[in-house]
C-alpha cells in the first residue's frame, strides 16, 4: 500500500489501473483501490483490494462509497499534448498540400491573423478545448497567436473547462510575407510581458504562461534574447519549433551564421532550459541532442504533422539514447488530428517504418508509446512531480476507459485483450480530481456566463 496523509474527503475507485513508471513502460494494477483527496484533487493512496480493511480505517471511508469500475473498464493517466496550435484547429484537416514554409504563408499566417477578432477566437478556442478534453488530453501545451487579448481568452476558456494548460502568446518580429500578421520587437516584448502579468494575476490554478518565440525564422536575435530574459526572470516555460524541415534548417543557418547549429541559436539566447519544449527536431545532430540533454530541454514528437507536411522523420530511439526528455504532440493543424490517440498510432507507425527500412532499428513498442503520451509528456513539460502517472501525491488526471462502450468502435472477443480502442472509449475525464468530461450542464452555464463578460 502507498499512501499520503489525507487532507479531505476521499473519492475511492476500485478496479484496473494502467500507467507507466520510469522503470516499467506499462504497469497494470488489477483489483486496485485508488483514493483521491477531493479537496486538493491529489492521489491520497493506491492499494490492493486485499488491503481494503486497512485502507477504510486509515482514510475513513466506508466500502459502500467505493466506485467500482466495470469488467471492461480501466483508468489510465490523462494524455499530455506537448504541442498544439489552438487557432489552427479552425482549418485542421485541410491545406496539407505543400511543405512547411509555403504552408505557413499560404494557410497558417492568414488564418492566425484573424484572431484579433475575439468572437472568432471564442468560438474556435471553445471548440478546441472541448474536443481535446473529450479526446483525453488533460494537459495541453498551446500556441495561440500574436494577439494578447485572444490568447488570454484561450487561457480563460481552458480554465473554465478545467483543462490543464500551458498557453503562449506567439512572438514573431520577422515575417515579411504577411504585413498584417506581424509585430515589432518592442511590441512583441511588451505584449509578452502584459500577457504574462495579466494571466498570472488571474491566478487560474491549472493554466500557466509559456514564452513562445514562433521559431528562429520568425524572430530576430534581439527578440530571442529578450524572450530568453523574460523567461528567466519569471521562471517560465518556453516553447518553439526546431529542425522540422530541411529548407527551414538551411535558412536558419543563413540568418544566424554566428551560431554553431540551429540548437545553438536558441541556446545562445538562453532559450534552452529544463522548462523548454521544442517541437519536431527531425534533423538534429548528435551534438545538438547532447546540448538538449545538458540543458534539460525537451522535444515534442509530432508524427502526424511530420508526415502530413512531409517534413521529416524523427528517430525516437536516438533521442531516447541521448536521454533527451520526449513527449508527443498533435501539432494541429500541421497534424490533421487533435487526438493524442492518433498521435500515438502515428508514433508507432513511423517507428515501424524505420524498423522496416533498417532491421537493426528497434521499433518502439505500444507500451513505450503509451509512456511517451503520458509520463513522457509530463517529463517533457517538467511537470512529472505533479502529473503523468498514478503515484501517490500527484494530481488525479485520469481517463476512465470502457473498451466495451455501447456502439463503440471496436468489437471485443476476449476479455483480456483490450489492445485497441478509440476516443469513443473514453467515457470520463478527470483533471486534478475534478470530472471534466462528460461536460456538465452547470459547467456549460458557467462557461456561457464567464465568456460573455
Ligand atoms: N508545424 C508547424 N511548424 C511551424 N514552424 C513555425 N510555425 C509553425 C507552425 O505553426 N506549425
Ligand atoms: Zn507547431
Amino acid at each position: 500500500m502507498c499512501a499520503s496523509r489525507a487532507g479531505g474527503l476521499e473519492r475511492v475507485f476500485r478496479g484496473t489501473f494502467i500507467h507507466s513508471t520510469p522503470d516499467a513502460a506499462l504497469q497494470i494494477l488489477e483489483d486496485a483501490l485508488l483514493g483521491v483527496d477531493s479537496v486538493v484533487g491529489k492521489i491520497a493512496f493506491v492499494g490492493k483490494g486485499t488491503e481494503l480493511d486497512a485502507l477504510t480505517q486509515d482514510f475513513g471511508f466506508s466500502p459502500a462509497e467505493i466506485l467500482h469500475l466495470g469488467p471492461h473498464e480501466f483508468f489510465m493517466p490523462g494524455l499530455v499534448d506537448t504541442h498544439i496550435h489552438a487557432p489552427q484547429y479552425s482549418y485542421a484537416g485541410t491545406g496539407l498540400d505543400m511543405p512547411l514554409l509555403e504552408w505557413l504563408k499560404t494557410y497558417t499566417f492568414p488564418a492566425e491573423s484573424c484572431f484579433h477578432d475575439l468572437d472568432l477566437a471564442r468560438r474556435v478556442y471553445t471548440q478546441v478545448v472541448r474536443r481535446t478534453l473529450k479526446n483525453g488530453t488533460t494537459t495541453a501545451c498551446y500556441f495561440a497567436t500574436i494577439h494578447t487579448d485572444a490568447s488570454l481568452l484561450l487561457c480563460q476558456i481552458t480554465d473554465v473547462f478545467g483543462q490543464r494548460g500551458l498557453v503562449g502568446k506567439v512572438c514573431m518580429d520577422r515575417n515579411d510575407s504577411l504585413p498584417r500578421y506581424s509585430e515589432t520587437s518592442q511590441e512583441s516584448q511588451a505584449e509578452t510581458c502584459r500577457f504574462i502579468e495579466e494571466l498570472l494575476n488571474k491566478q487560474y490554478p491549472l493554466v500557466k504562461p509559456v514564452v513562445t518565440p514562433r521559431f528562429a525564422l520568425s524572430c530576430t536575435g534581439a527578440l530571442l534574447g529578450q524572450l530568453g530574459a523574460i523567461a528567466k526572470k519569471n521562471n517560465l516555460h518556453i516553447q518553439s519549433h526546431i529542425s522540422e524541415n530541411p529548407e527551414e534548417v538551411k535558412l536558419v543557418k543563413e540568418l544566424f551564421p554566428e551560431a554553431e547549429s540551429y540548437t545553438d541559436v536558441y541556446h545562445r539566447h538562453n532559450l534552452l532550459t529544463d522548462k523548454t519544449v521544442m517541437a519536431h527536431g527531425c534533423y538534429l545532430t548528435d551534438q545538438e541532442l547532447d546540448l538538449f540533454h545538458e540543458t534539460g530541454a525537451a522535444l515534442s514528437h509530432c508524427p502526424n504533422s511530420n508526415i502530413s507536411l512531409r517534413s521529416g522523420v524523427l528517430n525516437v530511439r536516438n533521442v531516447l539514447r541521448h536521454k533527451v526528455k520526449l513527449g508527443l504532440g498533435t501539432d494541429v493543424a500541421g497534424g490533421y488530428s487533435s487526438s493524442m490517440l492518433d498521435t500515438m498510432r502515428r508514433t508507432l507507425d513511423v517507428s515501424k517504418i524505420l524498423g522496416t527500412l533498417d532491421p537493426d532499428y528497434h521499433s518502439l513498442t505500444m507500451e513505450e508509446v503509451f509512456r511517451l503520451a503520458t509520463l513522457g509528456g509530463s517529463q517533457a513539460l517538467s511537470m512529472d512531480q505533479q502529473i503523468g502517472n498514478f503515484e501517490v501525491g500527484k494530481d488525479f488526471d485520469a481517463l476512465r476507459v470502457n473498451v466495451k462502450v455501447p456502439d463503440g468502435p471496436v468489437d471485443l472477443f476476449q476479455r483480456d485483450q483490450p489492445k485497441v480502442g478509440d476516443d469513443w472509449n473514453i467515457v470520463e475525464v478527470f483533471v486534478a480530481g475534478r470530472k471534466v468530461v462528460p461536460f456538465s450542464d452547470p459547467s456549460n452555464l458557467a462557461v456561457q456566463s464567464h465568456l460573455s463578460q
